[in-house]
């Protein structure tokens, strides 16, 4: 080959997927140079100190049925730590705050649980591969609130289920595909508590970061922060790759780990694929708010659900102290409320409960940031049947990754580094067909 590259391949983000696809490669002897955005690793894995404690302003809880995320907690040895056990549950019920503890909610909403979602693993039997079942495409096609609609519940049963998975999808319902109801719980073989407990109780103690930089500890490349990826230009040879001020880097192939609502808006040459274009310009159903809330103490720990409308339908608390608490919030749309008005959170807040203060407000704008413009992936109806396969298909020497393309634990952490650890794969594999004409890539 008479081209003259800078590496192997170029890693673009610096997320769990990135990082571990860069991580991958190095351990099968392929070079490396990763460029990230921002100023720090992580991407959507965002941890800050705030208030005193190890904030996750992006993702923020892990389970051992996740098994690629548990595997790397596994080999680095991190200690993982549950959130305060609720002793309080508040919910609605006509149009009036019930009090109760979290079994009583979960036998409320259990019913519309089982006939919602507890055909799940029926309907995709592996959710670890693309499913491609006529019954599974049939139910694609419905938002999760029409399937809820579908189903006979009393009222107050309705308001409690609409409010849990809004809380999952951190988007309006009738703007959600059911598919990701149908998803999360398959990858817990269809026992929705399972589900539930993997997505909100688990974390990191010492801050989820701690994954993020374990895995970037084990890259073999260069990784560049303060990168953006300005152009991207690929060929039959190899691939060039643009960064903010003008630098271009050439390798033989690179590896772009962008969240899908951003996909459309980089300039790649030649395009993505109508499909892939199309998918991301579509947009994540997932447009809610993540706010964390320090609140005068000492109070019981607490879980809240109000209804799909409120600002604000989750609220509980994270960590309980003597003189404080803090609370993390979720609503399904980020344009509700102002997260940075400690009026208006009070008065969301105060549906449930009018006696607690709010000290302080953190929250980061995932909507508006620019290297994001969504929060965890949640496909639209019929997105996943329309793009999943194609979103993972590579254009040439251009290979796409990411949490929002995962088959298993699509959107979460697990999603990011089973993507990772594929695409690592794909790449390297090719890498030597192409060099050595071995169909392996072991060195
Ligand atoms: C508020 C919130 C709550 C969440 N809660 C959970 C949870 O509880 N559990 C869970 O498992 N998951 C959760 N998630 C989802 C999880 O954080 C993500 O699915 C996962 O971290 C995505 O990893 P990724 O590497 O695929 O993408 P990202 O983390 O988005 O990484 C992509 C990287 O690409 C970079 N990038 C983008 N454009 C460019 C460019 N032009 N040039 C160079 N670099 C670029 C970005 O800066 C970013 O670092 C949550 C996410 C959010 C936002």
């Amino acid at each position: 080959m008479s081209e003259n590259f800078d590496t192997d391949v170029i890693v673009i983000g610096a997320g769990l997927a990135g990082a571990t696809a860069a991580r991958e490669l190095g351990a099968r002897g392929v070079d490396s140079i990763v460029l990230e955005a921002r100023d720090r690793l992580g991407g959507r894995l965002y941890t800050e100190k705030r208030f005193g404690k190890y904030l996750e302003l992006g993702g923020n809880w892990m389970h051992w049925t996740q098994p690629h995320v548990w595997a790397e907690i596994t080999r680095y040895g991190l200690e993982a730590d549950r959130l305060a056990r609720a002793e309080e549950t508040f919910w609605f019920a006509n149009g009036e705050v019930r009090k109760g503890d979290l079994p009583g909610f979960m036998k409320l909403i259990d019913p519309g649980m089982e006939a919602l979602v507890g055909n799940s693993g029926k309907l995709l039997p592996r959710p670890d591969l693309v499913a491609d079942s006529e019954e599974f495409k049939e139910a694609d096609q419905l938002t999760l609130q029409q399937a809820l609609d579908a189903l006979d519940l009393s009222d107050d049963e309705r308001q409690a289920n609409e409010a849990a998975w809004v809380g999952h999808c951190n988007g309006p319902l009738d703007q959600v595909g059911f598919s990701a109801a149908l998803r999360w719980t398959a990858a817990t073989s269809g026992a929705w508590k399972v589900m539930h407990e993997a997505s909100s109780v688990y974390r990191l103690k010492e801050g989820n970061d701690q994954l993020v930089k374990a895995i970037a500890g084990d890259i073999k490349g260069e990784v560049r922060l303060d990168s953006p990826v300005t152009r991207i230009e690929h060929d039959a040879q190899g691939v060039s790759v643009t960064v903010e001020g003008g630098q271009t880097l050439r390798a033989r192939k690179a590896i772009l780990t962008a969240p899908l609502n951003i996909l459309h808006e980089l300039d790649i040459t030649p395009a993505l694929s109508e499909v892939k274009r199309e998918a991301s310009q579509a947009g994540t159903a997932s447009q809610g708010v993540k706010l964390w809330m320090r609140v005068k103490g000492p109070i019981k720990p607490f879980f809240a659900y109000s209804t799909k409308d409120h600002p604000l339908s989750v609220v509980r608390t994270e960590f309980v102290g003597e003189q404080d608490a803090v609370l993390v919030s979720f609503g399904a749309d980020a344009s509700r409320i102002d997260v940075t008005s400690i009026e208006e959170v009070q008065k969301a807040l105060s549906v449930w409960r009018d006696d607690i203060e709010i000290l302080e407000l953190a929250a980061h704008d995932w909507n508006e940031d620019p290297y994001a413009k969504e929060t965890w992936l949640i496909n639209r109806p019929l997105a996943y049947t329309q793009s999943q396969a194609e979103l993972q298909r590579p254009e040439g020497n251009l290979h796409l990754a990411g949490a929002d393309i995962a088959n298993l634990w699509a959107g979460f952490f697990d999603g990011a580094i089973e993507s990772g650890l594929r695409v690592a794969r794909e790449v390297s594999q090719d890498l030597y067909r192409d060099v050595a004409g071995l169909e392996t890539a072991v060195v």
